[in-house]
């Protein structure tokens, strides 16, 4: 069966792609009317362009409600460009590749090319539409568009759905393309196959796609296409007889790519007859609409109106709007299996559309959910505080505003005596952290305090009274209170707080979270990447030469040391030439204390850190010292140690500062000098008990700085 929803009675296509777009449906075969036709049709773009928000609304309006198809020419041109083709004419292709080896690039081109976007409405990397997104060159959140394409005389729709490229990001990856029938393979021709194009790979043949290879940056003067071809077909096995060379920028290929996505990636199968079921690929937060959802169907059809039900997070909700990405979303009456588009239901929260989730309708349930869903785990976790306590409020709500658009991030309420009231949050790695961060910086103005990150220990308890504690102990106490199903005979706990860690007493074992590491890097930095390694606790798995002059080193590396400047490290060592990927593998037990600080003999919450034993006297050393060099001095002298339980095991001292009491006495009886000084020490013992040592915030901000540097 078709797609086809208002089928033109008659087309016309042209036969160049990059004058494809719009299609034109012929009203009449007589040459005035193609003429006509046509001369509208070229001049939309500059309709869409010079009007008003509100003719677009309106036009979009009257289109979807399939008004005025005689009597509107804007209507009519709408209808061209939301033209439906059959089953077998659609294509849901990805683009992967290593970070910066030119998907957004090659995303955009592909749009220009096949006139979904202007070029004077193109701007760089026009499906990262995020400010940040453009300003560091990644791909952050994923984003869809759906293209026409004329090969060999037939119409063809293409949903592209371009993919963020970081290893944070992986589990996005891994749904949008089983939302796919196939992969653009995109590798860089002047530096090969890396970490990330392996384990994308890996993952599009896990969902069974075709994969088509695509060389680009071949105008580059350092491209090197012969070698890069061999290294593909090596290091991941692929045939790379039919690879295409391109140049995103200079729009070299992409004509060939887009023939090839047509002939070899294939359609997806019709099944509109079975109970609906689609795939959520991404979700967002929209402030005047409620959570819009990306999907893709993979079986059925939904239209507007329709009772869709949320397999994993049973909710129900109407359909208030369904439409298509081209890359805008276009309001359409009805979707099909094998179409990809966009929901609007009026949904609360993004919690209830998760990615992975599957839709399908309230009425007829499907009997099965798609496989593939995950919860968002976060596994990197670090204190959120604001640098002035009155931000407290607008910052708890900023996190909630940001967690309607990114169901991965974690917060809970967390109050330490140094920073006053902040937020622990968890997040899925390092990059997702910085990128919340600096939002909410840039976003929501406000200026933080982060405490250095951390992940998630297991502690084995000897009491066999467990809390399942997920942020800290002020939660685990509540949660173990309230939840009948804790029962004393769980012993574990979960801490990512080294504060809210168990007393020694209490526990018998640490666990800490492992990765399998994979760096890719040429030979000549093999040695100082080992010994970036095993400094970092790594333990040692395989290296191979993938190519004649690069190697691949695997080491199982605790989390913790990654989160660190592993990857500055691994940059910096190998000058930019090395790339990393990482799995997590699980929990092992590791000999992990609690290193604690203590200034003028009280603990600093804040400044408590969960290290291994062997690393907790070098650490302990520089947190002392360079606490030292920060903290004004007082009138009584101030120790500073790092301490192991009760042992101290590193030490510093601030000295006092000194009044001279006896500047006054010229000459005199040696006693009156005594009684002065003996008054003067007494008068320090009194304040060095009851004194208090502030610690300045920026002293704060320099130690935790300091952590993230050496732990
Ligand atoms: N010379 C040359 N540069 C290119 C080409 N394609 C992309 N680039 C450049 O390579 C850089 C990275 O391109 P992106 O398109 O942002 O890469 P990406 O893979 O989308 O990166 P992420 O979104 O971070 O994963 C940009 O500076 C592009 O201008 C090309 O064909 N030739």
């Amino acid at each position: 069966m078709t797609t086809l929803l208002t089928p033109p009675p008659k087309l016309l296509f042209s036969t160049d792609s990059r004058t494809c777009c719009p299609l034109q449906p012929l009203a009449s075969s007589s040459s005035s009317a193609l003429s006509s036709n046509l001369s509208f049709s070229l001049s939309l773009p500059s309709l869409l362009k010079t009007t008003t928000s509100n003719r677009k609304r309106r036009w979009r309006r009257l289109f979807c409600q399939g008004k005025g198809a005689t009597n509107g020419t804007a209507v009519q041109v709408g209808q061209q460009r939301l033209l439906k083709v059959p089953v077998p004419n659609i294509r849901n292709f990805s683009i992967i590749a290593h970070i910066d080896h030119g998907k957004s690039t090659l995303a955009d081109k592909l749009l220009e090319t096949t006139g979904t976007v202007q070029k004077r409405e193109m701007k760089d990397q026009f499906l990262d539409n995020m400010d940040l997104e453009r300003e560091r060159g990644i791909t952050i959140k994923l984003q869809a568009a759906r293209m026409r394409y004329v090969c060999d005389g037939e119409p063809y729709c293409l949903n592209l759905i371009d993919t963020p490229g970081h290893v944070d990001f992986s589990y996005e990856v891994s749904r949008s393309l089983a939302a796919c029938e196939g992969a653009l393979l995109v590798v860089d021709a002047s530096q090969g196959v890396e970490a990330q194009t392996l384990a994308n790979v890996y993952l599009a043949l896990e969902n069974n796609l075709e994969i088509i290879t695509v060389l680009n940056k071949i105008d580059l003067p350092g491209a090197e296409p012969d070698r890069v071809l061999q290294e593909i077909e090596e290091v991941i096995g692929l045939d790379c007889s039919n690879a295409i060379l391109c140049s995103a920028k200079e729009g070299i290929g992409i004509t060939d790519i887009l023939n090839a996505v047509v002939k070899r990636i294939p359609p997806p199968t019709d099944t509109s007859q079975k109970p609906l079921r689609a795939l959520i690929f991404d979700s967002y937060y929209d402030p005047y609409r409620g959570v819009i959802v990306y999907f893709r169907v993979i079986d059925g059809t939904v239209k507007k109106g329709d009772r869709i039900y949320f397999m994993a997070s049973k909710k129900d909700y109407f359909v208030d709007e369904i439409g298509v990405l081209s890359p805008n979303q276009l309001e359409v009456d009805e979707l099909y299996a094998g179409e990809v588009g966009y929901i609007s239901a009026s949904i609360r929260s993004v919690a209830d559309a998760r990615v992975g989730d599957t839709i399908t309708h309230f009425s007829r349930k499907a009997e099965s959910s798609l496989p593939g869903y995950e919860e968002a785990t976060p596994m990197v976790f670090c204190g959120l505080f604001p640098v002035d306590a009155d931000q407290f409020p607008e910052l708890r709500e900023a996190l909630e505003k940001l967690q309607l658009n990114d169901a991965a991030l974690k917060f809970e309420p967390e109050t330490s005596s140094a920073m006053g009231f902040g937020f622990r949050c968890g997040f899925l790695g390092l990059l997702h952290m910085e990128i919340v961060q600096e939002r909410l910086e840039r976003e929501y103005n406000l200026s933080l305090i982060t405490t250095a990150p951390s992940v998630v220990y297991r502690v084995n308890c000897t009491s066999g009274e467990t809390f399942l504690l997920f942020v800290n102990n002020a939660h685990s106490q509540v949660l173990h209170s309230a939840n009948p199903m804790i029962s004393s005979n769980f012993s574990k706990v979960e801490c990512s707080n080294p504060s809210a860690l168990p007393e020694p007493g209490l526990r018998r074992s640490i666990e800490e979270p492992l990765v399998k590491i994979e760096m890719l890097t040429p030979k000549d930095y093999i040695g100082s990447l080992m010994e970036l390694a095993q400094d970092r606790r790594g333990e040692f798995k395989e290296m191979k030469y993938i190519a004649e002059n690069r190697a691949s080193l695997t080491y199982k590396l605790p989390l913790a040391e990654m989160v660190g400047d592993f990857f500055d490290q691994l940059k910096s060592r190998s000058k930019g030439y090395a790339s990393m990927e990482y799995t997590f593998v699980g929990y092992e037990e590791s000999d992990l204390i609690k290193l604690d600080v203590h200034i003028n003999g009280e603990p600093v919450e804040p400044l408590a850190t969960i290290v291994h034993k062997d690393k907790a006297y070098p650490i302990g050393r520089a947190l002392t010292q360079k606490l030292k060099e920060l903290i004004p001095r007082q009138m009584f002298k101030v120790p500073i140690q790092a301490c192991i339980g009760s042992k101290v095991i590193a030490s510093e001292a601030l000295s006092a500062i000194r009044k001279d009491v006896l500047a006054k006495c010229y000459g005199g009886d040696i006693t009156r000098k005594k009684k002065l000084l003996k008054k003067q020490a007494e008068g320090k013992k009194r304040m060095k008990a009851i004194g208090k040592v502030d610690v300045p915030q920026e002293a704060f901000m320099a130690v935790l700085k300091l952590e993230k540097e050496v732990l």
